[in-house]
């Protein structure tokens, strides 16, 4: 079982290494988080080159060098090689800063969860690593079922406070 929390990163250094989809998606949510961001890749997706030419990412247009980590907070390897992101796990490691591997769970040491947000309000779901897809699809039907009046999830907090409030009597 990981240990869930969530992080304060307003100015701290993330580096992403690639730029593809994957990066794109954990970038955003480092963005929001108002996280100081540099990509290291040849080439980036069409979001991410806006977010770069608007000063929000720093962007180094080249291959990954291990010195790339060196005054990084966190590091988040999402190429599509698996060699080099094993690299950078282990280059994290070295430096002792934490590592997300967008290609293997078990080398993460911590992982993105779905997050569904309303204000300063966030629920974030994760499954262990076990079924990203899974996460996702929880995070969709909460979504549908609070677009649709939230019914089924406020039946839930409610039936959990009869439970707390059971439990208090214990
Ligand atoms: C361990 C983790 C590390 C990390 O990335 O942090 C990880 C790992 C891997 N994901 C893989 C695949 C997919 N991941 C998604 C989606 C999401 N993945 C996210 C998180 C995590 N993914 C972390 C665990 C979270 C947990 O605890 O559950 C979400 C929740 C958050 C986010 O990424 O922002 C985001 C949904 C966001 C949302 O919509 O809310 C989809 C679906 C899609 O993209 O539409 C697919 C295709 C699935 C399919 O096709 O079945 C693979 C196989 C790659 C390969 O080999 O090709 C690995 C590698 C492995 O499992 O080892
Ligand atoms: N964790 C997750 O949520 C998910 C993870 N994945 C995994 O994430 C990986 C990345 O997927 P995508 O973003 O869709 O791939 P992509 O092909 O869109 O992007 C790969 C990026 O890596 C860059 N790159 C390649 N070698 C590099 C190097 N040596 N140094 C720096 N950058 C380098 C490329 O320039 C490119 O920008 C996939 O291989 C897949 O295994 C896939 C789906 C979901």
């Amino acid at each position: 079982m990981h240990y869930a929390a969530f992080l304060n990163l307003r100015n701290k250094a993330c580096v992403v290494v690639g730029g593809g989809t994957i990066a794109t998606r954990k970038i955003q949510k480092l963005l929001q988080a108002k996280a100081d961001v540099t990509v290291i890749s040849p080439d980036v997706h069409p979001n991410l080159q806006g977010w770069i030419a608007n000063g929000l990412v720093r962007h180094l247009a080249r291959a990954y060098q291990p010195t790339d980590l060196a005054h990084a907070t966190l590091a988040f390897a999402a190429t599509d090689n698996r060699a080099v992101n094993a690299s950078v796990a282990r280059d994290a490691a070295a430096y002792g800063i934490w590592c997300n591997v967008a290609d293997d769970a078990e080398a993460c040491d911590f992982m993105v969860p779905a997050v569904h947000q309303h204000g300063s309000v966030q629920i974030a779901i994760s499954t262990s690593g076990q079924s990203p897809a899974l996460a996702k699809r929880l995070r969709e039907a909460l979504e549908e079922d609070l677009a649709d009046g939230g019914r089924r999830f406020y039946d839930l907090l409610t039936s959990s406070r009869i439970d707390d409030a059971q439990h208090a009597d214990d």
